[in-house]
C-alpha cells in the first residue's frame, strides 16, 4: 500500500525560510530602536540638557507598561487566542506609535522647559512613546516566538531562533555603530529616532507581508489531515503557571538575563574604572559582545538541533557566566586585553543559553499555550531587566564610591559579586531544570529534528 504524504507549505525549506527572514527583519527594526538611544547619552545631556535621572527614567519606561500594567501577559494571551497575524501586526503598530511619540519629544518640535509629576516633560513624554514601544517589541518578540515554532516545529527550530536572535542583534550592534555619527553628520539628536521611526515602518510593511504566507501556511495545514488545534482558554493559563518546568525556565531567563543585558549597562564603566581604558574607546570593548553572539547563536542552536542536549548547553553557559564575573570581581590582570578575553568568553556564554532556552519552551508547553508561556518568561524577565540596573546603580553609589582626585570613581568589585551571584544560582536552576527533564521526558537532551 502507498501511503500519501500530506504535506503542509511548513514542508518547503523555501517558504519556512523566507517567513523567518521576513519577521526576523522586523524584529531587526524593533533591536535598532530599543538601544538607540544609549550611544547619545553624552548628547542628550550636553545639547538637551538631560541629566542621568532623566536618563534613568528614561531608559526604564521601557518596562513600565509591561510589567505593571501586566500588557505583556495580555499580549500573550491575545497571542494565543487570535493568532499570530492580528497580534504581530498589533505590535507592529504599537512600535510605530510609540517610536513616533519618542521622536516627537526629542524632535526641534517639541517645546522645551515644561515639567509633568516635576519631571522634565521631555523626558516624560519621550519616556510615554518608549514605555509604548517597549509592550510593541515584547509582544513582537512572543509573537515571533510562535511563529517560529508554527513554521520549524520538528525541524531546524533552534537554528530558526539563533537566526531570528542573531538577525535582531544586527540591530543592537547597528544602534551602538551608527548613531552617534549619524546624529554628527545632521547635526541632529533626532536624526537616528527618525531613521528608526522610518526602519519600524518598513519592518511593518515586512510583517504585513509575513501575513500572506501565514495564510497560506494555515490553507495548507487545513488542507492537510494534520490534527486541528483545539482553542485556547483562560484556563490554559493556570495550567502553564501550574508547571515547574515552566518556571524553572523561567527562573533561568531572569537569573541570566539579569546579569548580562543590566551588566552591559554598567561594562563601559567598569572598564574605565577597573582596567583603566581611554573613556573613548571603553565601549569597543562591551561592543564586541552582539557581534560575538550573531555568529554563536545560530552555531549552537543547530547544535542543539542535531545532537540535543539542551539542559547540559544551559548549564555550561551558566558556569561561563559565573567563572565571566568571578574573573571581573577578583583584583587579578587589571589590563585591557584580559577584559578583551574575558568580554569575548561572556559572548560565548550569552549565545549558549539562550540558543537552548527558547527553543526548549515548546518542549514543556504545548503550542496552543506558547504565547501565553513566552509572555510570562518575558514578563518575570522584565522585573530583572528594569530591577537590576536600580540595584546596581544604588550598591555603586552607596558602597562602592572611592573618589580621591585622580582615582577611578568606583570599586566595580561588589556588583560584580552581586552579577556572580545570579550565575550561581543560574546553574543551580540549570541544574533543577535537567533534573526535571530526567523525570518529566520534556525531551531537552533530545536533538529537534525529528528523524523521519
Ligand atoms: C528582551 C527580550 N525580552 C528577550 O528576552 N529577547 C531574547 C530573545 C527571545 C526570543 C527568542 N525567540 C534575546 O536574547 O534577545
Amino acid at each position: 500500500m502507498i501511503e500519501k504524504i500530506h504535506q503542509t507549505l511548513r514542508d518547503s525549506a523555501v517558504a519556512r525560510w523566507s517567513a523567518l527572514g521576513v519577521v526576523a527583519f522586523t524584529m531587526l527594526c524593533g533591536y535598532f530602536l530599543t538601544d538607540v538611544m544609549a550611544p547619545l547619552k553624552p548628547m542628550l545631556e550636553a545639547q538637551l540638557l538631560w541629566d542621568s535621572t532623566d536618563y534613568g527614567i528614561f531608559t526604564s519606561a521601557y518596562g513600565w507598561f509591561n510589567v505593571f500594567l501586566l500588557m505583556l501577559i495580555f499580549g500573550g494571551i491575545i497571542l494565543d487566542k487570535m493568532g499570530v497575524r492580528f497580534t504581530g501586526l498589533g505590535a507592529c503598530f504599537l512600535m510605530v506609535i510609540g517610536a513616533g511619540i519618542k521622536y516627537y519629544a526629542i524632535s526641534d518640535f517639541f517645546p522645551l522647559g515644561g515639567q509633568i509629576f516635576g519631571i522634565n516633560s521631555q523626558v516624560m513624554i519621550a519616556g510615554l512613546g518608549y514605555a509604548i514601544f517597549g509592550v510593541g517589541v515584547e509582544t513582537a518578540g512572543i509573537t515571533v516566538s510562535k511563529i517560529i515554532v508554527k513554521w520549524f516545529k520538528g525541524k531546524e527550530m533552534a537554528l530558526a531562533m539563533g537566526l531570528e536572535m542573531a538577525t535582531a542583534r544586527l540591530g543592537t550592534s547597528l544602534a551602538l555603530i551608527i548613531t552617534v555619527p549619524l546624529a554628527d553628520t545632521f547635526q541632529s539628536v533626532s536624526a537616528p529616532i527618525l531613521l528608526c521611526l522610518i526602519m519600524l515602518c518598513i519592518g511593518t510593511i515586512a510583517f504585513l507581508v509575513y501575513t500572506v504566507m501565514d495564510r497560506k501556511l494555515d490553507k495548507s495545514i487545513d488542507e492537510s489531515d494534520a490534527e486541528p488545534e483545539e482553542p485556547f482558554k483562560v484556563k490554559d493559563i493556570w495550567e502553564v503557571m501550574a508547571n515547574k518546568g515552566f518556571w524553572l525556565v523561567a527562573l533561568l531567563c531572569v537569573l541570566f538575563y539579569s546579569a548580562v543585558f543590566p551588566f552591559l549597562k554598567y561594562a563601559t564603566d567598569l572598564m574605565v574604572n577597573k582596567y583603566a581604558v581611554d573613556p573613548k574607546l571603553a565601549g569597543i570593548i562591551p561592543g564586541l559582545l552582539p557581534f560575538g553572539t550573531i555568529i554563536l547563536t545560530p552555531l549552537f542552536g543547530n547544535l542543539y538541533d542535531r545532537k540535543g542536549k539542551g539542559a547540559t548547553i544551559m548549564m555550561i553557559g551558566a558556569i561561563m557566566l559565573i567563572c565571566v564575573h568571578g574573573l571581573f570581581a577578583l583584583p587579578l590582570l587589571n589590563e585591557w586585553w584580559f577584559a578583551t578575553l574575558v568580554m569575548i568568553t561572556l559572548g560565548v556564554a550569552f549565545s549558549l543559553v539562550p540558543s537552548a532556552m527558547w527553543p526548549s519552551v515548546p518542549k514543556i508547553i504545548p503550542e496552543k499555550q506558547l504565547g501565553t508561556a513566552y509572555a510570562l518568561i518575558f514578563w518575570v524577565q522584565n522585573w530583572g531587566l528594569m530591577g537590576v540596573p536600580a540595584l546596581i546603580g544604588w550598591v555603586l553609589d552607596r558602597y562602592c564610591k572611592l573618589g580621591g582626585e585622580g582615582q577611578p570613581a568606583y570599586d566595580y568589585t561588589l556588583p560584580m559579586i552581586i552579577f556572580t551571584s545570579f550565575g550561581i544560582l543560574a546553574l543551580i536552576v540549570a541544574i533543577m531544570l535537567k533534573r526535571e527533564d530526567k523525570k518529566k521526558g520534556y525531551g531537552l537532551e533530545l536533538p529537534n529534528i525529528k528523524k523521519n
